[in-house]
């Protein structure tokens, strides 16, 4: 066992399939005698998850400044971080998180054009140098991933929250830093090919985790 807990995020682009394969990246830890913790960003505590509702919240009648909403989504870090990340990674526990930093500099970054080096700053402040030990980048073609996402509005009968209703070119421009940040970065972040039916991506993400997390066990 580690000194403290590892800390793995999962990223991509809406609708790739992130928290579907969630559950069975955390079932793959727990079958090895491990406590996960699962959460996600923006959110993961009460008062994070009040900070997601205005971020997502797609009412028209004020737009949300771009700088709002980045210092939103470090506010909401920031808690998440104190209340839930810190404290489950010391007691010697696994936190699997639903986007994070990265999802930042890809949606701030890549989407709203904030500069990297903004964001990086801001991470810096909050973050205090924690940093994912791994991160599972689930990749595909933007006009695929907005398919399902069709397919996943129309069962549910839900509405397009306030990223979601973002244009196409907003999308592509999130993958792009996506993957830009990937191969700058591969030996923290390893990139899954998510555009195919649901068991040959968990086939991928598994051999992922034999490859990257087996030899820290
Ligand atoms: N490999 C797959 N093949 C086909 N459909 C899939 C696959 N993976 C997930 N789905 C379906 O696609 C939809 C989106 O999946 P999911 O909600 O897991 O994505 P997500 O990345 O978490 O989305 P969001 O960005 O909105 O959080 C769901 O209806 C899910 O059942
Ligand atoms: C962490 C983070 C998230 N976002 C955006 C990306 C998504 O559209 C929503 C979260 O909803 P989902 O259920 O995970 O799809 O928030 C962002 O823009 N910046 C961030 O740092």
């Amino acid at each position: 066992m580690a000194e403290r807990g590892r800390f793995i995020t999962l990223e991509g682009g809406e609708g790739v399939g992130k928290s579907t394969n969630l559950e069975r990246v955390a079932e793959w830890l727990e079958a090895r005698g491990l406590e996960v913790v699962r959460t996600r960003e923006p959110g993961g505590t009460p008062r994070a998850e009040a900070i997601r509702g205005l971020l997502l919240d797609p009412a028209q009648d004020e737009p949300l400044a771009d700088d709002a909403e980045l210092l939103l989504i470090f506010a909401a870090r920031a808690q998440h971080l104190a209340e839930r990340i810190r404290p489950a990674l010391a007691r010697g526990a696994w936190v699997l998180c639903d986007r994070f930093t990265d999802a930042t500099f890809a949606y701030q970054g890549g989407g709203r054009g904030i500069e990297a080096a903004r964001i990086a700053e801001l991470e810096a402040f909050v973050q205090q140098g924690l940093a994912p030990d791994l991160t599972l980048l689930l990749d595909m073609p933007v006009a695929a991933a907005q398919r399902r996402l069709e397919g996943r509005l129309t069962t549910s009968g839900g509405v397009r929250d306030r990223f979601e209703q973002e244009r196409r070119d907003f999308f592509e421009a999130v993958r792009r830093a996506y993957l830009a940040r990937a191969e700058a970065d591969p030996e923290r972040i390893a990139v899954i090919d998510a555009d195919a039916p649901l068991a040959s991506v968990q086939a991928r993400l598994e051999a992922c985790l034999e490859q990257r997390v087996t030899p820290w066990l």
